[in-house]
């Protein structure tokens, strides 16, 4: 089945000013405050964000199992608030930890149950029943109960059963976490395939920032309740500019200079031999690069090589999450 797109509005998601309050008084949490933001769909989107930052709060409210205190979300067409129940038949969600299969049913009774709750006629979604159980490692356990299975696999039944129902909108919070790598790359392939084939559209929350830089068109960085990022991941990576290095230094070392050079710039990886010192450097400008080259030059310590890392998606998140910024100002030190 092909994805029907939602006739109210073209797009995927629409998310205006969304907002969530807990508590009140001093134990009030803003969680999400006044985030907007716009999904076409086929598109892969990440949502990212340090631990507490709202991610999983606005998708709650993306799937209407959290009340917004302020705001509105269309999702797949579909006005959250007014038709909620609706929404079910056009969105699916593996959220973190949800037990969302039935244990005493098995692999394939569990893919059954949903595909025909969502009107797919078995004759139709065999195929691909068989396809993902044999992708995910599940086929010669099709026909055993889910509570027989290891956390791992039930993570996996729980995974097919959501993207076999081929909703037009897919939400996925810490898909990962527990699988093993096989599975991982499976996952990878399957929702850009999804994305790409029938125009799914996938909106993901993750700390793997491998996985986002995979496969994400789009990241949407969320820190202390509100979106700090909003781009594609290759003008992220462009507009930060951070860059890693490996360097490694001739001995004599002097003590004093590890402390200066951590003081200074964000190193890590320090190792020391008789033969050589290394670590690693995340810059955020070339005029940085010149500067510790000098400070070593000053130093008397030999240069012996500085090898540029490249930088990743996880550099430019934690950039933007230690500093902050919001998109369209300068970075610091740029
Ligand atoms: N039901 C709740 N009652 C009170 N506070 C809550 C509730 N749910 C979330 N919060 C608070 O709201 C803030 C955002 O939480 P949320 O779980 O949305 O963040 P997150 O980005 O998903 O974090 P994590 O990556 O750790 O899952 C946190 O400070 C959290 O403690």
């Amino acid at each position: 089945m092909t994805p029907s797109h939602g006739s109210e509005s073209s797009l995927a998601i629409s998310a205006q000013n969304l907002t969530k309050t807990f508590g009140t008084g001093e134990d009030r949490v803003n969680a999400v405050d006044g985030v907007s933001f716009d999904v076409e769909p086929g598109t892969v989107v990440g949502l990212l964000g340090p631990n507490g930052a709202g991610k999983t709060t606005t998708i709650k409210m993306l799937l209407g199992l959290v009340t917004p205190t302020a705001g509105s979300v269309q999702v797949a067409g579909q006005d959250v608030a007014a038709n909620r129940y609706d929404l079910y038949n056009h969105v699916g969600a593996m959220l973190e930890g949800a037990r969302n299969v039935y244990w005493r049913l098995t692999v394939r009774e569990n893919l059954e149950f949903f595909a025909q709750l969502c009107g797919h006629t078995l004759t139709d979604a065999r195929g691909r029943h068989h396809r993902l159980m044999e992708q995910f490692g599940l086929a010669e356990r099709a026909d055993e109960p889910v509570s027989s299975l290891s956390r791992d696999m039930k993570q996996r039944v729980s995974l097919i059963c959501t993207l076999a129902r081929r909703t037009e909108v897919i939400v996925l919070d810490e898909p990962t976490l527990g699988l093993d790598l096989e599975s991982s790359i499976e996952l990878r392939r399957e929702i850009r395939r999804l994305a790409e084939r029938d125009a799914m559209t996938v909106l993901l929350s993750s700390h793997d920032m491998d996985l986002v830089e995979a496969i994400c068109d789009r990241v949407i960085v969320m820190h202390e309740g509100a979106v700090i990022a909003d781009d594609r991941v290759d003008n992220l990576i462009d507009l930060f500019e951070v860059q890693s290095y490996r360097v490694v230094l001739e001995p004599p070392f002097p003590d004093q200079l590890r402390a200066e050079l951590d003081g200074t710039y964000e190193t890590h990886n320090w190792t020391q031999s008789s033969d050589h010192v290394q670590f690693d450097v995340a810059l955020s400008s070339g005029s940085e690069f010149y500067d510790l080259i000098s400070a070593l030059q000053a130093a008397d310590v030999t240069l012996r090589s500085a090898r540029s890392l490249g930088s990743d998606l996880g550099d430019v998140f934690l950039e933007l999450t230690d500093r902050s910024n919001p998109i369209g100002s300068t970075p610091e030190g740029r």
